[in-house]
């Protein structure tokens, strides 16, 4: 028997790789081309294009479903201004930034403080008000003269954290004009939720959607060409079957055209290949990609919520029933076990209602006659992965 470490080793030296290139496969890389969107490429350069005048653009506001290439078309967008503006002496600064990577407010804006060359001392990373940060930006602006664009994507998870925090810094960040005597400040929001203007105070609404793209979702054929693109360039030739790259297509497209989803699907079914040695990616392959990419996502969020949270995960697997109140009673038997405080049933039932959002386990609203209403809920993900998952937790290992 060859030793299973050279095994693999000797596999990789021998260039069996179908993979030619990884980077183009991941999320961040910029194609040349990008394909049925010379509308949308229009609009946004439209918007920003003031900035070449030397004068302000709009603020403006991208609207579009996960993996409609919104980011792309913004960040390619930003790139060919910056190549030009090199050559000018306009100082112009073009800043990207994720709400999502950030977890709170403070962050977000240092983030910006750094990108615009502000250090720990002009702007400490933790310790000042919000109101004290902003203002700091806003001179740094003031003082250098700058034309910045602030571009602040996946912009709905900022707004969660506006409200959360109470402050009132979007409609801050969209009137900061006003404030500042030279230089100016653009913003350009990118959101996934068509919803979120909605959710906004009317007088953001008013000046951050000054001018508004909507990304349309791309259909089965359109990903396949995507596809088909990125294939060629990331992929020795002929390495990857007809069906199989349909069925990355099929599966992506499907639901709303999420180009993403798709090129992880074919990154995946690559890896999954090379693995098993094979020459070509097929169907099966992309299927257990697809297996794999939902049992990842199912583990990140069930590791990310906070012990309470796991404990009523738990409850509802081993509850004698389904009910709010036997899963509250399940739940207090666990905290018990594991010795830590319960919360209340009024806390539960809420927490109930938040995990369901997240689609892990599901709700029905049951009558009963004279008795009223009860709420039933169950699981939607396995009790395998539940057990999997928590069973690296010191404080679960006990009850699982
Ligand atoms: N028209 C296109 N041509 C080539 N590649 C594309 C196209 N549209 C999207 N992609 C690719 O799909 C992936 C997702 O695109 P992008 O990040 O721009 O989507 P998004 O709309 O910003 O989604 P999210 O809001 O989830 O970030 C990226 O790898 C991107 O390169």
């Amino acid at each position: 028997m060859s030793d299973p470490i050279d095994r693999l080793l000797d596999a990789a030296e021998s260039g069996k790789s179908i993979i030619k290139n990884r980077d183009i496969l991941h999320f961040t890389y910029i194609p040349n081309t990008i394909q049925h969107r010379n509308s949308e490429q229009e609009q946004v350069t439209q918007s920003l294009l003031p900035i070449l005048k030397h004068s302000r653009p709009s603020n403006l506001l991208v609207y579009g479903k996960p993996g409609t290439g919104k980011t792309l078309v913004v960040k390619k967008v930003l790139n060919k201004i910056q190549e030009r503006v090199e050559k000018s002496k306009f100082p112009i600064k073009l800043i990207y930034a994720n709400s999502k990577e950030e977890t709170t407010l403070y962050g977000l804006l240092v983030s910006f403080g750094r990108q615009l060359g502000m250090n720990d001392k002009e702007l400490p990373g933790t310790g000042l008000a919000i109101s004290e940060v902003f203002k700091r930006i806003l001179n740094n602006i003031d003082e250098s003269k700058i034309n910045a664009i602030f571009v602040i994507d996946e912009i709905d998870y900022l707004a969660q954290l506006v409200s959360k925090t109470g402050k009132d810094i979007l409609y801050q960040l969209t009137r900061a004009n006003e404030r500042l005597k030279q230089g100016s400040l653009t913003l350009v929001g990118i959101s996934n939720d068509l919803t979120f203007k909605e959710k906004l105070d009317p007088r953001v609404i008013s000046s951050l959607g000054e001018e508004e793209v909507v990304f349309t979702n791309y259909n089965v054929e359109q990903i396949k060409k995507i596809l088909e693109e990125r294939i060629d360039e990331a992929f020795i030739p002929n390495s990857v079957e007809d069906p199989a790259l349909n069925l990355c297509a099929a599966l992506a497209g499907g639901e709303h055209g999420d180009a993403r989803r798709a090129i992880d699907l074919i990154r995946v079914a690559g890896e999954i290949a090379e693995r098993q040695q094979s020459e070509k990616v097929s169907q099966d392959h992309v299927r257990e990609a697809s297996l794999k990419i939902e049992e990842n996502k199912e583990e990140t969020s069930l590791k990310s919520y906070p012990l309470h949270e796991k404990l009523v995960i738990l409850a509802i697997m081993k509850a004698g029933g389904s009910s709010t109140g036997e899963i509250y009673s399940s739940y207090k038997g666990l905290c018990k076990i594991v010795g830590r405080d319960e919360l209340t049933q009024r806390r539960i039932t809420q927490m109930l209602s938040e995990i369901e959002l997240s689609g892990i386990i599901s709700g029905r609203l049951i009558h009963q006659g004279i008795h009223g209403r009860t709420k039933k809920y169950k699981l939607t993900i396995s009790s395998e992965m539940i057990k999997k998952t928590f069973k690296d937790d010191l404080t679960l290992q006990d009850i699982i």
